[in-house]
């Protein structure tokens, strides 16, 4: 009954609780929303303690995906893995705005302003050569 399968589901944590593990006696990290205790692993770490130690204690997400780490390094994660951030403290990761697409709007405005722009110069310049004409 030991060796459970419940690997994805443990503990919740703060991050208060995961900030306080910010030492090379306990490093603890936030990764896509999981918490790692990777204190054993400082001193392996292929990219140096020292990046470790600068992040610990803190989402480090971005920093890890900066760095392309490999899938190998993705697989280690799981054994240093020790539980969950707590839902209030989560980042909205995945929701990066996917409705506002304001390239797309800008581009929809590129089409269609300067069209109608240069309509309505072309038609005032039309509208005063027709009066100038008629004028003179
Ligand atoms: C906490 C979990 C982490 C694990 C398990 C891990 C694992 C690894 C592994 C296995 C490598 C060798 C290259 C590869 O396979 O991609 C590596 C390299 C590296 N890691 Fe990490 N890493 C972790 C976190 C971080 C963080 C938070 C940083 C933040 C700056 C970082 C910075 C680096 C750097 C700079 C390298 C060297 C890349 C190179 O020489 O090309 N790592 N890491």
């Amino acid at each position: 009954m030991e060796s459970g399968d419940c690997a994805e589901a443990g503990p919740v944590f703060t991050l208060e609780e995961v900030g306080k593990r910010n030492s090379s006696r306990e490093a603890w990290f936030v990764i896509h929303g999981r918490v790692y205790d990777v204190t054993r692993f400082l001193e392996e770490h292929p990219g140096g303690e020292e990046v470790l130690l600068e992040q610990a204690g803190r989402d480090a997400t971005e920093s890890f995906e900066d760095v392309g780490h490999s899938s190998d390094a993705r697989e280690m994660l799981k054994q240093y893995y020790i539980g969950e951030v707590h839902p209030h403290d989560r980042k909205k990761e995945g929701s990066k705005n996917p409705s506002v697409t304001s390239s797309g709007q800008s581009s929809f405005w590129s089409t269609w302003l300067i069209p109608i722009f240069g309509a309505l110069v072309l038609g005032l310049m039309y509208r005063y050569y027709m009066l100038d004409g008629r004028n003179s």
